[in-house]
């Protein structure tokens, strides 16, 4: 996870440092990308333990369309409890934007559906994104959400190599990034997200581009950077996914294993509110 390490250092080396709304204060920058090859192991980060039960269930929730944390809450993610109402709601977040965004006519419109669609009937398409960054619901929303816009892309096989599958890449555009905490999350997140959507539509995987707007570090989580940037990257794990899977709707936590994640120890870290 050298492309992490190497952000962090760069916020580190040249972030300015900006007030923000949580009152933290915060060493950052503005537009960053970086790649990661998913063929090289999955990029979870190394140089800390991270609880990747809570990134699998995040996901599992988002796609199933839900935005209240029960379903979280049960399975012992508390990420989101922050952010909550006393039933437990978060708005018209990820979830309900992903599968229900709403029509002006009162219907609603499921992108992810779209996107399988498109995938196995049109991957030459330019126009395979999901937005959850609606500009009517936002002030709803107990948080805008940060991974606002992503895009698949279907690169062709290459004959030449005996390959016969296109090979599926994914970019997101996110708006604004804790690096310390929510952005080894979201890496992995879309990266599970990307390996998922290749099985279902039969290609392989391709690349995760992860571009950013406002790249932060709290100012309370810069000694834990640097003790982060002290350690050595280990090797990528791999993750392996029930290959009998051919829904996006379909995942089961039990559909998941890491094998081979060998991270330094756990960091703790306060979040931003
Ligand atoms: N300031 C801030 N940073 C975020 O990353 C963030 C938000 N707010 N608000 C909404 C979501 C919630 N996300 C979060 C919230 C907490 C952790 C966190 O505390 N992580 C710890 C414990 C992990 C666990 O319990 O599973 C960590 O060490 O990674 C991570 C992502 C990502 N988002
Ligand atoms: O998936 C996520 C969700 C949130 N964040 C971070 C980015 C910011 O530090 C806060 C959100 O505050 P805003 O004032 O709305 O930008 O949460 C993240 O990194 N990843």
């Amino acid at each position: 996870m050298k492309q992490y390490l190497d952000l962090m250092r760069h916020v580190m080396e040249n972030g300015a440092q900006k007030h923000d709304r949580t009152g933290t204060g915060t060493l950052s920058v503005f537009g960053y990308q970086m790649r990661f090859d998913l063929k090289e192991g999955f990029p979870m980060v190394t140089t800390k333990k991270l609880h990747l039960k809570s990134i699998i269930h995040e996901l599992i929730w988002f796609l199933s369309g839900d935005t209240n944390i029960k379903y979280l809450k049960d399975n012992g993610v508390r990420i989101w409890d922050e952010w909550a109402d006393a039933d437990g709601n978060l708005g018209p977040v990820y979830g309900y934007q992903w599968r229900s965004w709403p029509k002006p006519d009162g219907g609603h419109i499921d992108q992810i559906t779209q996107v399988v669609n498109t995938l196995k009937n049109n991957p030459d398409s330019r126009r395979i994104m999901v937005s959850a960054w609606n500009v009517a619901d936002v002030n709803q929303m107990a948080l805008p959400p940060c991974h606002s816009l992503f895009q698949f892309y279907v690169a062709p096989a290459d004959e030449s190599k005996g390959e016969t599958r296109g090979k599926l890449s994914c970019q997101l555009y996110q708006r604004s990034a804790d690096i310390f905490l929510g952005v080894p999350f979201n890496i992995a997140s879309y990266a599970l997200l990307t390996m998922m959507m290749a099985q279902v539509c039969d290609l392989e995987c391709g690349d995760f581009i992860h571009t950013f707007g406002d790249a932060h570090i709290y100012n309370n989580h810069l000694e834990q950077a640097q003790l982060q940037l002290s350690r050595d990257p280990r090797p990528l794990p791999t993750m392996k996914i029930n290959p009998e899977v051919k829904d996006i709707f379909s995942f089961k936590f039990e559909d998941f294993t890491l094998e081979n994640y060998d991270p330094h120890p756990h960091i703790k870290a306060a979040v931003a509110v």
